[in-house]
């Protein structure tokens, strides 16, 4: 899959395409279900498919600090996207400059003259350009008057409800990992490299992947079962995301994992962690004993929870 960062990065051969536009936060069933009808259009018109998606998100834009957090980083989003077999990624940055652009502005700077768009696949509820004044109908009349067809992928639905972005991280906000992995078709994951921490894990007897989350705000937080591939073989463990509130820290999240039983050197790797169940909320512990008496009964529910399942059965990440 092919990354074009920006309208000025568009090349002609890029010219001439099917293509989607959007957030595609967390490419959830309902995106996926866009990109599979995407798939074969392209394959119809033997044409590349595209995507067209935005950094910062357009909420990101307007609400830095109010802007929901996101369920994948560009980096996740962009290999989620290689995965469901996209052809090209045109990634614009919302800027000033593009957040007012007309919707009869956006179909002829991106569409029109960028992409050279043959066919366009969106959701029948998709709005874009200044105000969100462009619809379906108004993307119809473009369409007619430019030389592309439109078309409205049915709304993807699970019991009567829309799959969104919104409801992944209302259920992980929830703690509900197994509506989580429905409405995603796979566990939710968090990816990042593993960082050295304060080396306080070990005096709490329990050792910790510090994964780098890069970011300054996380859909969820707390104590839970998770599970993670090292070599290729899948790992259950326990982890801690938060502000870790009983040790000093600098306020921002972090993600710690302790596998069980694992004794092997992760720094410096980029683990996968997939969450599977909430065990409790952080806590905020007055010593450290009482912290390592909690972590230890954290250790014994993971224990007992994957006892029994063989590591293989693990539902586990996709790398
Ligand atoms: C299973 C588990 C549960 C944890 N629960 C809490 C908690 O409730 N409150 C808290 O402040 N820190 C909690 N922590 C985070 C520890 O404070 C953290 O792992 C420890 O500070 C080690 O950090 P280090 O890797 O930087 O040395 C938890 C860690 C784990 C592995
Ligand atoms: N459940 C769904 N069924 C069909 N199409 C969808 C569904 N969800 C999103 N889409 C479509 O996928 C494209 C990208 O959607 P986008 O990520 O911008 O919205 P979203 O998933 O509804 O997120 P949010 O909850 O943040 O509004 C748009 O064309 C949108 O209409």
């Amino acid at each position: 899959m092919q990354l074009v960062r920006g309208l000025h990065n568009l090349r002609p051969q890029h010219r001439g395409c099917v293509a989607t536009i959007g957030n595609f936060d967390g490419v959830h069933r309902g995106h996926q279900a866009i990109l599979a009808r995407l798939r074969e259009r392209a394959a119809e018109l033997a044409l590349p498919s595209c995507v067209v998606i935005f950094e910062p998100q357009p909420r990101e834009f307007f609400g830095p600090e109010t802007a929901p957090a996101r369920l994948t980083r560009l980096r996740d989003k962009l290999a989620l996207l290689a995965a469901e077999g996209v052809d090209r990624v045109l990634c614009l940055s919302f800027n000033p400059h593009l957040r007012e652009l007309s919707a009869a502005e956006f179909v002829r700077a991106v569409l029109v003259e960028g992409l050279d768009v043959r066919h366009l696949e969106v959701g029948d509820d998709f709005r874009f350009g200044c105000d969100r004044v462009g619809d379906f109908a108004f993307l119809q009349q473009a369409g007619e008057r430019e030389g592309f067809s439109v078309e409205a992928a049915a709304t993807v639905e699970l019991d009567g409800l829309r799959v969104s972005s919104t409801r992944v991280r209302k259920a992980l906000a929830a703690g509900d990992f197994a509506l989580a992995e429905h409405l995603l078709g796979r566990p939710f994951q968090i990816a990042g490299r593993v960082l050295h921490g304060q080396k306080l894990g070990r005096q709490l007897d329990a050792p910790t992947a510090n994964v780098q989350l890069k970011r300054k705000r996380v859909p969820l937080s707390g104590v839970y079962l998770v599970s993670t591939v090292v070599d290729g073989q899948p790992w259950p463990g326990v982890a801690n995301i938060g502000v870790r509130p009983s040790v000093a820290g600098d306020g921002s999240a972090h993600l710690e994992v302790h596998l069980l039983d694992f004794a092997g050197d992760l720094y410096g790797r980029r683990l996968t962690v997939a969450f599977h169940h909430k065990l409790r909320e952080e806590q905020r512990f007055a010593s450290l004993e009482a912290l390592k008496a909690a972590i230890a009964a954290d250790i014994a529910a993971a224990r007992a929870h994957w006892q029994g399942q063989p590591h293989t059965l693990l539902a586990g990440p996709t790398d």
